[in-house]
């Protein structure tokens, strides 16, 4: 089956001709599926997502390679048509979402933007398909939680205005950025529950990136593994976490906390298991 994401040799580089911080990335993600990102820190998750959207930091450039969104080159497209065909299609979870809103604006507005500003629906139908979602992502009082600011909001509370600003569209694809690790372990466990829930309700493709192989095991269909910016790995969840993963995945897994098993130790990713990886991929790039 053709991907709605289909990611090809994708590199991307530090200025004109830096060092490569994407090297020859190739994924692809189905209709209705959720794909996990999952690598430790520094291994490019974040730039994927960014790359996908649009939203590569300044003086980073995809040097090589191909993203098809349902069919459309987007690395051909002026910044201005990718923000908006971004803006209409495909939503962004954030990280943090104390940062990700804008402290000095009510919540109304932060979930009606993009229906008024980008797709041009009016106000008032906007209003009442905010109220609609944050019912949705369940917030028990929605006309109240749209009239305030979001320091007035709990972390969850944040979050799940973020989860309701993302969906209220239908969008056809959703980033999800390591949307739970800014939130403490019982809240990320609720949070988690909603994202699928909304998932599952809409339908919604989408990539989740985290560097949590627990979040695999419970959310994803399928995930790519990455190291230092290398794609090392792409299975489902039962190959990932069956008996022959990638020694590395095996590592990761290892290292990985289990909070139904507080008692076991972690293992870090070992030495021996690092160097051959690297000898791998240093082959694989020739
Ligand atoms: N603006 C930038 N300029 C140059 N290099 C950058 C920039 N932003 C990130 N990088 C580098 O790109 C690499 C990939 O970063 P990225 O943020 O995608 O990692 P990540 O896997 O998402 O890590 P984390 O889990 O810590 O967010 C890292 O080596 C990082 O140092």
């Amino acid at each position: 089956m053709t991907g709605i994401l289909e990611i090809d040799r994708l590199s991307v580089r530090i200025g004109p001709r830096g060092p490569r911080i994407l090297k020859d990335v190739s994924l692809s993600v189905a209709p209705g599926e959720i794909h996990g990102l999952i690598g430790e820190s520094g291994a490019g998750k974040s730039m994927i997502g960014k790359t996908v959207a649009g939203l590569l930091p300044r003086g980073l450039n995809v040097s090589d390679g191909s993203v098809r969104f349902d069919g459309q080159e987007l690395t051909a497209l002026p910044r201005s048509r990718l923000r908006k065909l971004v803006g209409e299609r495909i939503a962004i979870i954030p990280q943090d979402p104390l940062t990700a809103l804008n402290p000095s604006r009510r919540i109304a507005g932060q979930i009606t933007d993009r229906l008024v500003h980008t797709l041009g629906w009016d106000r008032r139908r906007a209003l009442l398909r905010a109220e609609e979602t944050l019912d949705e992502v369940s917030i028990r009082n929605p006309s109240q939680t749209l009239r305030s600011y979001p320091h007035e909001l709990s972390g969850g509370m944040r979050q799940r205005v973020l989860i309701a600003a993302a969906f209220a569209a239908a969008p056809d694809f959703v980033i999800a950025d390591e949307p739970t690790t800014a939130l403490d372990v019982t809240v990320q466990r609720q949070i988690l529950q909603l994202i699928r829930a909304m998932q599952a309700r809409h339908g919604t493709a989408m990539l989740f990136v985290t560097h949590d192989m627990g979040v695999v095991a419970k959310l994803c269909t399928r995930a790519t593994v990455l190291y230092a910016g290398q794609v090392v790995e792409t299975g489902t969840a039962e190959h990932l976490f069956g008996p022959n993963p990638h020694p590395y995945t095996e590592a990761l897994i290892g290292a990985t906390p289990r909070y139904d098993r507080p008692e076991e130790s972690l293992r870090p990713v070992p030495e021996h298991v690092i160097e051959a990886l690297r000898a791998e991929q240093e082959a694989t790039l020739g």
